[in-house]
């Protein structure tokens, strides 16, 4: 019987998912870190470590950590949507489980739990949310790269007693607090290919040495890390693809909801075995266009094109990158995409 239902709640997610076309979403609400950021840690900066007001989003920059746009600015720019976002540069899914200290703010990088849903609770009571509703809002999550990270798990770095399935019940833990504001589509980003950006990879295979995300690399058994990390994301994607349809289908966790997993992890390794179907010539996967010294001072561009890269610096996809995220993410809503796995009853 159990099987049955859910053979048939699979056959509901694929019919739902094939009936949303392009772009049918009004709002795009996004949750994350600098993969994301489109110029909110800038304003914590700036502003004694606090958010907008209730009801104000911050001024958005064109200059994110991807070099450029950040790909939801593209998914805003290609279908219309009002974007808010929440991500903050250098967040963690919850300071209470993996917490980074950020010297200018005096205080730890904001995270999920502590700072962007409170943050969106608060502005969901004011008029920017008035248009918003289940049926025309895409909700996107994009977390976890530095809760794995070398100032996270990856150096043991995390709150005592608290592990990467910590780490995953946060997200979930997100989706009870948006679920509860009314959200009901979700997207879930998965962990990028870490294995293949410069921090993490081997220097005797082209990665960085000692670089502003990571001071004491070259200190280091670099491949012993390059294979941790690899560890680290594979697990936490393996256990994101089962987690999503045990809680949605068989727990019943958010009834209504349709969540989709969009697999970053295998769209990035795609771009970066088949860089001719996506970036510019002369392809360079495994290099990066911004180049800073350990303190990300002094940095220097080049050479070539940011359209040619697939990284932007040692930890972020460039923007060229981002805007091929963007177009994908379009069809990971619309049902569309071999990198979209939905869920939905
Ligand atoms: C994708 C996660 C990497 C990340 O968040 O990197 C950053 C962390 C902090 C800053 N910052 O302080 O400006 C920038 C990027």
């Amino acid at each position: 019987m159990r099987l049955i239902l859910l053979i048939s709640n699979f056959a509901l997610a694929l019919n739902a998912a094939s009936l949303h076309h392009k772009s049918d979403f009004k709002y795009l609400v996004t949750f994350g870190d600098s993969y994301t950021d489109n110029g909110r840690l800038s304003y914590y900066g700036g502003h004694n470590d606090q958010p907008p007001p209730p009801g104000v989003m911050q001024p958005e920059t064109n200059v994110t950590a991807s070099g450029g746009l950040t790909w939801a600015q593209y998914v805003k720019s290609s279908t219309g949507a009002t974007l808010y976002d929440y991500a903050i540069s250098g967040a963690t899914c919850d300071n209470n489980n993996v917490a980074r200290w950020a010297s200018f703010l005096n205080a730890n990088f904001p995270s999920i739990i502590t700072d962007e849903i409170p943050s969106f609770k608060k502005d969901r009571k004011t008029a920017l949310y008035r248009g918003v509703n289940a049926a025309n809002t895409v909700y996107a999550l994009w977390i976890g790269t530095n809760d794995l990270s070398f100032t996270g798990i990856l150096s043991d770095s995390q709150v005592a007693g608290t592990t990467i399935s910590t780490y995953i019940d946060c997200i979930w833990a997100t989706f009870d607090a948006i679920y509860a504001e009314g959200g009901r589509r979700f997207v879930l980003l998965n962990l990028n290919a870490l294995q293949l950006v410069g921090l993490y990879r081997p220097q005797s295979d082209g990665g960085a040495g000692d670089n502003q995300f990571w001071q004491n690399k070259t200190l280091y058994n670099q491949t012993e890390y390059a294979q941790k990390i690899l560890e680290y994301t594979t697990s936490s994607n393996t256990i994101i693809d089962y987690g999503v349809p045990f809680y949605l289908l068989v727990k019943n966790r958010w009834p209504g909801a349709k969540i989709s997993v969009f697999d970053i992890h295998t769209l990035l390794t795609d771009i970066y075995n088949n860089p001719k179907n996506y970036l510019e010539s002369p392809h360079n996967v495994k290099g990066f266009y911004h180049h800073c010294d350990v303190n990300g001072a002094n940095c220097k561009d080049g050479p070539g094109s940011l359209d040619s890269y697939l990284w932007y610096d040692e930890l972020h996809p460039s923007n060229k990158t981002d805007s091929i995220i963007a177009q994908e993410f379009i069809k990971v809503v619309a049902g569309d995409s071999k990198f979209g796995t939905s869920w939905g009853h």
